[in-house]
């Protein structure tokens, strides 16, 4: 059986519409990434699957069952989650969501003694008032990872933290995934492209695309042969450049324009790496400006 069935689904914020005729399937074990740029509808479709918003149009199912009707089978971190219980220690909001997911004192103990080690939290005894921003947010999604779900739900997960802790992420969600269905949004493109078996891409609403991530770069990026990073200013006419704070982007759509970037960075004395295109670059060389795709 599929995790999750969208069929047409369309959602409006009064004259606003968040989200258009979006379709799409994921299979069970999958780790499903919502990607787009801001306003594209991510944390809206997160919220109509998991209950928090109702469809104004179209079918949502999750292991068969509508959305609120399927409640015991995901876990979710919500993008603007708070710890408000400040005296309360990472590991009393793990044991306290497990109980009231219905698990007994001694399992829920057990559990949230595991999720304290699994995530390498040093700091579970100590109350939320006295932790940072990027502490708490690993409590919490240490929370969320403690339930026994089926499918899990993760707007924005690695917002606040650091990049080892971003790592071990999403180290255990591909152990999760193991038995179980994760669906997430992130703005670490290349990160998120690692760890998910397929995207999702939003813009306005709509699906633009749904796959590898490698097969999405490869079609929006059809024109393109490869990326040369500059690691300094250079000036270059007719090149596809794109700006990155001290450094900048050279776009060439052919190996002999890729040649002809090279031999003039060299001879400029800019150090440079031709890299592969990835998926962040559909985002940085215009790839979705197309509009009605
Ligand atoms: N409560 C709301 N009331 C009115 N409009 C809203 C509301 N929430 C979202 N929107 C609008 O719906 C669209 C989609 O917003 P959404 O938050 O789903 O985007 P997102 O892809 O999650 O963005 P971001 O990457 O910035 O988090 C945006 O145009 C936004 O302005």
């Amino acid at each position: 059986m599929s995790s999750i069935e969208v069929r047409d689904l369309s959602k409006w914020y009064g004259s606003k519409k968040a989200l258009s005729d979006v379709s799409f399937t994921v299979q069970e074990g999958e780790i499903v990434g919502i990607i787009g740029p801001n306003g594209a509808g991510k944390t809206t479709l997160i919220r109509v699957l998991s209950c928090l918003l109702k469809p104004d149009s179209g079918e949502v199912r999750i292991f068969g069952k509508k959305p609120c009707e399927a409640k015991d089978l995901f876990a979710l971190l919500p993008q603007d989650v708070k710890a408000h219980f400040y005296t309360l220690t990472p590991r009393d909001y793990v044991y306290h969501y497990l109980r009231m997911r219905g698990l007994g004192r001694e399992e829920a103990r057990r559990t949230a003694d595991d999720a304290m080690k699994l995530f390498g939290i040093d700091y579970s005894d100590e109350p939320m008032s006295t932790l940072s921003g990027g502490m708490v947010r690993k409590a919490l999604l240490a929370m969320v990872l403690s339930a026994d779900a089926k499918l899990y739900f993760l707007d924005e997960p690695t917002v606040g933290l650091d990049v080892e802790n971003r790592l071990k992420l999403w180290e255990v969600l591909r152990e999760k995934a193991e038995e179980s269905t994760i669906v997430l949004t992130s703005h670490y493109l290349n990160e998120i492209s690692s760890v998910c078996d397929r995207v999702l891409l939003l813009k306005g609403g709509r699906v633009r695309a749904f796959g590898r991530p490698e097969e999405i770069a490869r079609e929006y990026l059809s024109g393109l042969h490869s990326k040369i990073v500059a690691f300094g200013g250079v000036k270059l006419e007719g090149f596809l450049v794109k700006k990155a704070g001290r450094n900048a982007y050279i776009y060439t759509r052919s190996k002999a324009e890729e040649r002809e970037a090279v031999e003039a960075l060299e001879k400029a004395g800019v150090p440079f790496k031709v890299e592969e295109l990835t998926i962040e670059d559909v985002f940085i060389a215009g790839g979705l400006d197309d509009g009605d795709r």
